[in-house]
């Protein structure tokens, strides 16, 4: 399976986002990964399309925009319009959850449905058809840098499951605690889009740690390499 690594930005050094952005970027990233907090759904507050819109002129490579907000619907169009390429709605935020799944469909972009560690894999039966990603979270939203919960291994063997059923190529994005210790895991487990803050750009060369995310990931434990 082809892995996709998407760097957030959350952990980026915001006094030079743009020069950040770049540097991923020509370091082999595929998505660059876009938190936006409201301060509600999750207790921290991020950012807004502004953004989006100055991520969208340092780079040509997707922007995957992270919905961890209520009442999505209402900002989704703003989002889209500053550039955004996939946005992600949190299944716990949309009671007509097929509804902003078409919304963000009929603006352009890819929709995807993020779950959080608490949230069952059922949440995504009846939309499986209509979504182009699912966003499995592996932390409690709303902070970078904090410790991986293993237990949602079993959540994304389950999506994984459930995506070769349906027959369709949906991504499989992990987000919270990726890093050298716990990628392999994940990716056993199904995933195939990572999204790493803290482990990227919290080291000095992000061309090595991608490299080595890279390495980690084409590791074949039945042979002990
Ligand atoms: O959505 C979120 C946090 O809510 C993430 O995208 C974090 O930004 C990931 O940070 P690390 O756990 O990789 O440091
Ligand atoms: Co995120």
């Amino acid at each position: 399976m082809k892995h996709l690594i998407a760097p957030s930005i959350l952990s980026a050094d915001f006094t030079r986002l743009g020069e950040e952005i770049r540097a991923v970027e020509s370091a082999g990233a595929d998505w660059i990964h876009i938190d936006v907090m409201d301060g509600r759904f999750v207790p921290n507050i991020s950012y807004g399309p502004i953004i989006v819109e100055a991520a969208r002129k340092c780079t040509n490579l997707p922007l995957d925009v992270h919905l961890m907000i209520v009442e999505p619907d209402a900002i989704i169009p703003a989002f889209v319009k500053a550039g955004a390429d996939l946005v992600s709605v949190h299944a716990e935020t949309c009671p007509h959850l097929h509804r902003s799944i078409q919304l963000i469909r009929s603006l352009g972009a890819k929709p995807g449905v993020a779950l959080n560690p608490g949230t069952p894999p059922e949440m995504l039966d009846y939309v499986m058809d209509d979504i182009d990603f699912i966003l499995v979270m592996t932390v409690n939203p709303g902070f970078g840098g904090q410790k991986f919960i293993p237990r949602c291994l079993d959540k994304i063997a389950r999506i994984r499951e459930r995506i070769v059923r349906s027959g369709r190529p949906v991504h499989l994005q992990v987000d919270g605690g990726i890093n050298p210790d716990t990628l392999k895991q994940v990716s056993m487990a199904g995933a195939d889009v990572l999204v790493a803050g803290s482990a990227i750009f919290q080291t000095e060369d992000y061309k090595k740690t991608i490299e080595e995310f890279h390495h980690i990931l084409r590791r074949d434990p039945d042979r002990g390499l």
